[in-house]
């Protein structure tokens, strides 16, 4: 218990000592080790970068010379054994003790295991819709992603001198040709462009729809029941139409997403996502994010601030609802063992549907002086300014690049919409490369320059506020 509060500690003075995105940067670290040495656990990754004072380099170069790779994870198929036992302790019935609402609030450095609909919506700002899609529907989308999957690969991105990659396999989906055209050449990811991406299949079609009127319905129960009958400011007005999926593909027990939110750029303030899971059951994780004050130890880490995990079965329908990507964060954690499903074995399809909205297009949002369009981020760390949208440089999304001073404050009409006239006045300069990509961006046009660049000491200002 004693080496448990120490361990715990140790994490949050490092993440004090650290960047001032420090909470972020651990994850980021902690992610970065874990594609570098899969085979080794998060604890002990935590341990030994703690133990070199968060320096990844050096625990990598530990991880490569001292510490025996873990055996007997891999692809294994095991029994499903705490899912298995969650399901009985939370059967959902009134009688359960575990179903009485008010022992249910998460509590610091604890993990609360939920599965009943009425339940998730009503701690977490998600809702879930299980056997969403009529079950020979389901199996037949399974079948098709699973071959799809085939050609899926791992994110990748640069740090120092070491490609790193995502622990599990994804791919991008839109609705036209001519999308996909502008996914390619229009928009930037961490720095880089797309280059697997697909049009949607006639059944990823298909069921977009019925995600879409389903969603939609949940919205309209969500803004009543949540939101005292009123949309959030900055939510977009009328009906949520997705036109892009995000596939992923998670082969295996040990593959994960870790702790994040999802960009808001491109997608704007307050989104929303429609998730269908395929095959084996997985944890999808939420902890909300808690502002704190400058002399406050970093309450927002999993450890201290206890999270949610909403167990997501084959053929489920997770809203993500207005409230999440700004306040909480959310990961699919790693297992320790999963049930095999029939169809898909030890893997597990999801679909993310999105709506790219036309007003966060890269030609109409402020131009990063890098000519990389710049990303759309939220302070969820200080109280002070929490919940304040801003615009930055794009580097400041991509670990062991240095951002340049680009920062503004990001301004939206009631609903959503960016404003900042100057650059959709025409002032905006669409650059076409030799290659043929676009790249909107400025091009010496001072007046703009200035405009959007703030004066020295915000871009400091920007890290510490996130
Ligand atoms: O696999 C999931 O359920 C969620 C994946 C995710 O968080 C993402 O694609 O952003
Ligand atoms: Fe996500």
């Amino acid at each position: 218990m004693d080496a448990f509060v120490t361990r715990k500690k140790r994490k949050a003075s490092l993440e004090r000592a650290a960047s001032p995105s420090s909470e972020e940067s651990t994850d980021v670290k902690l992610a970065i080790l874990s594609s570098l040495h899969p085979g080794v656990d998060q604890e002990m990754l935590l341990d030994i970068l703690l133990a070199h004072d968060g320096n990844v380099e050096a625990t990598s170069q530990t991880l490569r010379t001292r510490v025996p790779k873990k055996s007997g994870t891999g692809n294994a198929v095991a029994a499903q054994s705490s899912l298995r036992s969650f399901a009985v302790t939370s059967a959902g019935s009134d009688s359960s003790p575990l179903s009485k609402r008010a022992k249910l609030l998460s509590r610091k450095g604890a993990t609360l295991h939920l599965f009943d609909p009425v339940d998730i919506s009503e701690h977490t700002p998600c809702t879930i819709i299980h056997n969403f899609l009529p079950a020979e529907e389901a199996n037949s989308l399974l079948r098709e992603l699973l071959e799809e999957s085939k050609s899926f690969e791992k994110m990748t991105f640069k740090l120092f001198d070491n490609v790193v990659s995502s622990l599990h396999t994804s791919s991008f989906y839109v609705g036209s040709y001519k999308e996909l055209q502008a996914q390619k050449h229009e928009y930037v990811y961490n720095g880089s462009r797309m280059t697997d991406v697909r049009t949607l299949t006639p059944q990823l079609e298909r069921v977009k729809s019925r995600v879409q009127e389903a969603v939609n319905g949940e919205i309209q129960e969500r803004i009543r029941t949540h939101y005292g009958g009123k949309k959030l400011k900055y939510q977009s007005p009328g009906p949520w139409t997705p036109n892009a999926a995000f596939v992923n593909c998670y082969n295996g027990p040990q593959e994960n997403v870790g702790w994040h939110s999802d960009q808001l750029t491109y997608l704007g303030p307050h989104p929303i996502i429609g998730s269908l899971s395929l095959g084996v059951t997985r944890e999808f994780r939420v902890r909300r994010m808690i502002p704190q004050d400058d002399d406050e130890p970093n309450s927002n880490n999993p450890d201290m601030t206890g999270q949610i995990a909403i167990h997501l079965p084959h053929n489920s329908l997770l809203v993500m609802h207005a409230d999440m990507q700004e306040e909480w964060k959310h990961s699919v954690s790693p297992a320790q063992a999963i049930g095999p499903h029939p169809v898909a074995g030890n893997r597990r399809l999801n679909v993310t549907y999105r709506h790219y909205r036309e007003g966060f297009h890269p030609r109409n949002t402020p131009p990063c002086p890098c000519g990389v369009p710049a990303v759309l981020r939220v302070v969820t760390k200080k109280r002070e300014n929490w919940g304040r949208y801003f615009w930055m440089c794009h580097a400041g999304n991509v670990p062991g690049k240095e951002a340049c001073e680009f920062f503004r404050w990001a301004e939206f009409d009631e609903d959503g919409n960016p404003l900042g006239g100057e650059t959709r006045q025409g002032g905006r300069d669409e650059v076409i490369r030799g290659d043929g990509v676009k790249e909107y961006g400025v091009s010496g046009g001072e007046r703009e320059k200035g405009d959007w660049v703030n004066e020295a000491g915000k871009e400091k200002k920007k890290k510490e506020d996130e």
